[in-house]
């Protein structure tokens, strides 16, 4: 079989594997396995980003008494994982394939050591034979350091394992250029670079979705940018996996066109890493003129006129404007009363190096 990518990143959404009733779609999971295990005889390295936890835990157990809604997301979850990754266990078992899961925060995400430490972990499941089952743990990411989503999650999954594809799973056959549920809107088939597609996406979930089709179109983009293919497609349809990567003309989804050239490892890191921003450099024009142009270049104290929050040497921070806009997100190489000291300066070290600085 010739297949368009060996490395892909496979998101399944919630609504994929549930049905309506809530309880797991055990037809449509083997279904999504038996694709997976032709895929990898063809030569495709997989790695899966599995939802579904909470869906398949919530028809598993009745409370015995009201819950809110964190405790019923920890006691779903921790139930409906055991029995989601078991299933998979089996499911996969039948083709001899060994899978494993692994679980994680946010806040794991936040040091370049512990990305690392998960990015090993990762490769030497893959160099081993072994699809790495990841979801989000949600019984213990109950606060605003919780992804968005499994959409945010696997975005960040694909970027740092240097996916050449991500291919988001929904209930929906890809991004409609309006509400889906009227009349004459069809599926936008490919989204060029720097489009704008906020026009078009309602705010509407499906049943057991968290994010909606907003944050995948916005992890979509970030994902692109990095010279990563993303790919929106319909998981209820049978054999999609496989016709996407053997008929990719023929299949109906919305194909985000990746940057050229890759991004580095670190830079790739330091995208993903603005939810852990310790603080912000707010720039003049002339800094945000020279950082915006062709040419890659550091930022330099003498373009910083103003620094919020208090911050250690190589942390993360935000790159604001001259209008008090987001333009990126660096890291800092002085702390935060070492730049203080430094910022309005000519002829100094740089204050994020060209290497560690991510521009939108
Ligand atoms: N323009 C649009 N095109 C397609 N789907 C849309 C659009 N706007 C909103 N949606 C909604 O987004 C839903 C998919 O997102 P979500 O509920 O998070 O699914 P998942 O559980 O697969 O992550 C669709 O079922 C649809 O209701
Ligand atoms: N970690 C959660 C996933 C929630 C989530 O993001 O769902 P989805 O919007 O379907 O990707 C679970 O397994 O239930």
């Amino acid at each position: 079989m010739a297949v368009q990518f060996t490395r892909i990143a496979v998101k399944i959404g919630s609504n994929v594997l549930a049905r309506k009733d809530g309880t797991l779609d055990v037809t449509r999971m083997s279904a999504l396995v038996d694709q997976v295990a032709e895929l990898r005889k063809a030569g495709v390295e997989v790695i899966l980003i599995s939802s579904g936890a909470v869906a398949s835990g919530r028809s598993e157990i009745k409370p015995s008494k009201k819950l809110d809604s964190v405790e019923q997301r920890q006691l779903f979850s921790a139930v409906g994982q055991a029995k989601l990754i078991n299933r998979y266990y089996e499911l996969f078992r039948e083709h001899g394939i060994p899978v494993g899961q692994v679980l994680t925060t946010k806040e794991s995400f936040g040091t370049r050591r512990h990305y690392l430490n998960q990015r090993n972990c990762m490769m030497v499941m893959l160099e081993n034979g072994v699809i790495p089952i990841v979801n989000e743990n949600d019984t213990i990411s109950v606060t605003e350091l919780m992804f968005t989503d499994n959409d945010e999650l696997s975005g960040m999954i694909a970027s740092m394992m240097d996916m050449q594809a991500l291919i988001i799973l929904s209930n929906i056959d890809g991004i409609y250029n309006g509400s889906p549920s009227t009349l004459g809107t069809q599926v936008i088939r490919e989204v060029e670079q720097g489009k704008d597609l906020s026009d078009y996406i309602q705010t509407e979930k499906s049943g057991f979705g968290r994010g909606g089709m907003l944050t995948k179109t916005t992890i979509a983009r970030k994902v692109a940018d990095e010279g990563i293919t993303v790919i929106i497609a319909n998981g209820k349809k049978d054999n999609i996996l496989v016709d996407l990567l053997q008929h990719p003309a023929g299949t109906v989804c919305t194909r985000f066109i990746p940057a050229e050239g890759g991004v580095s490892s670190v830079k790739k890191w330091i995208a993903h890493s603005e939810g852990f921003a310790k603080g912000e450099l707010h720039l003049n024009e002339q800094a945000v003129k020279v950082l915006k142009g062709h040419k890659a270049v550091s930022l330099l104290p003498v373009g910083v006129v103003r620094i919020e929050g208090e911050f250690e040497k190589d942390d993360i921070v935000k790159i604001i404007d001259h209008r008090g806009r987001q333009i990126g997100v660096g890291r800092i190489g002085f702390d935060s009363a070492e730049a203080r000291a430094l910022q309005g300066k000519h002829g100094q070290k740089p204050m994020v190096h060209y290497d560690y600085l991510y521009l939108d």
